[in-house]
């Protein structure tokens, strides 16, 4: 008999997640029905979603969240033992799959990891997984960004942020990014070679983009939102693009009570802006196709892709807390 360990959410999440919101429980496992199999996790991807989908769920429920396991025992014939897989069955550590009923509709929720060669597995839940996918096709195809043109970032020296950036040197573009250390900011232009990039905590943002695009802004990859975004956002140029894939600055705020930023209307209209929100989800049909062109674009050396891991599935929600703190450069995951 196989026991889990797993994370509930013990309480609805109240401003900033706490400690006490979660809950470390066992439960036992049944025995495996005919085609399914039982993963055990290896590693656990800690990912901003979290905070605000969790809005939607009630207490008790396992927390949610996506993993790369191992199939330790299979009744499919499909799939095989030691076969390594991404499977989002939340924070826990062995889970019992059906892949035969499983949805094919919306974000994909389980797959056989493709071969990355000597890379390590866990890139599946970062650059080679959910939030390579969002930066190489919520920048690519929402910002349309040309060799030369200004491109800003917000939470530049995260997963997405940082991936961004880099496909955005690579084009030839000229990079501004924002983060909230500086170190975070010497990395982001010693290591990663972006043309400027500036801590938003102790520098003013408007001025910022003065000093660095005096001409304005061509394309804004906004992971942030709030107060920051509608500065960038009166710092674009005419016919700018702004590609909204994040709220960070908002998700530990009350949906009904949000904070009141200046309004965008007048830098829209006058600057013939457009700015398109997406969820990754969208490029599930070309999900496999993402990963790989990440891929080759670690193979030609275009990509750093650090990982800020965290030991011991009992430390997720300290990793999960850190995250939105703001401690990690890179993606944030659990080793179990
Ligand atoms: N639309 C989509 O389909 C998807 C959207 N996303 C979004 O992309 C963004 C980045 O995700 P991801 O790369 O995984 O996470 P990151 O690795 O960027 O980690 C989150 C970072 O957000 C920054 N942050 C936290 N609070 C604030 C704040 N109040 N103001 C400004 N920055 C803040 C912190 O960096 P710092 O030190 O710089 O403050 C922190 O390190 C998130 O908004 C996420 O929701 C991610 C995946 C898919
Ligand atoms: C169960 C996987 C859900 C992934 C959602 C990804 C979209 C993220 C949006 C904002 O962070």
């Amino acid at each position: 008999m196989v026991v889990t360990k797993k994370f509930i959410l013990e309480k609805s999440f109240n401003g900033a997640p706490r400690d006490d919101n979660f809950k470390l429980i066992e439960e036992q496992l049944d025995e495996l029905k005919n085609g399914e199999i039982l993963v055990e996790a290896i590693w656990l991807s800690v990912d901003p979603y979290i905070r605000p989908y969790s809005n939607h769920v009630s207490p008790g429920t396992t927390v949610m969240g996506t993993q790369i396991a191992k199939i330790i025992k299979s009744n499919n014939k499909d799939y095989k033992e030691g076969q390594k897989v991404f499977c989002s069955t939340g924070w826990r550590t062995h889970s019992i799959i059906n892949p035969s009923t499983l949805g094919k509709d919306k974000m994909p929720s389980f797959y056989v990891l493709p071969d990355f060669g000597n890379l390590s597995c866990s890139l599946g839940l970062g650059v080679l997984g959910m939030p390579g996918n969002t930066a190489l096709f919520g920048f690519l195809n929402i910002c349309n960004p040309k060799p030369g043109e200004t491109v800003v970032i917000s939470a530049a020296a995260g997963a997405v942020g940082s991936h961004v950036g880099q496909i955005a040197k690579s084009l030839g573009c000229y990079v501004i990014g924002f983060a909230g250390s500086d170190h975070k900011v010497e990395w982001l232009k010693e290591v990663l070679k972006f043309d400027a990039a500036f801590n938003y905590k102790t520098k003013d943002v408007t001025a910022a983009l003065l000093e660095a695009a005096p001409h304005g802004v061509d394309c804004y990859f906004d992971n942030v939102g709030g107060e920051f975004s509608s500065s960038v956002i009166y710092r674009m140029k005419n016919f700018g693009r702004v590609s909204v894939c994040g709220s960070i600055s908002s998700y530990n705020a009350n949906p009904k009570d949000l904070p009141k930023v200046p309004m965008l209307q007048p830098a829209i209209v006058f600057k013939q802006l457009k700015i398109e929100g997406f969820i990754v989800s969208r490029w599930s049909d070309v999900w496999q196709n993402g990963i790989e062109r990440n891929l080759n674009l670690i193979k030609e050396g275009k990509l750093i892709y650090p990982e800020h891991i965290t030991q011991g599935f009992e430390n997720l929600p300290q990793a999960f807390m850190g995250m939105l703190n703001g401690e990690n450069i890179g993606k944030v995951l659990v080793k179990v």
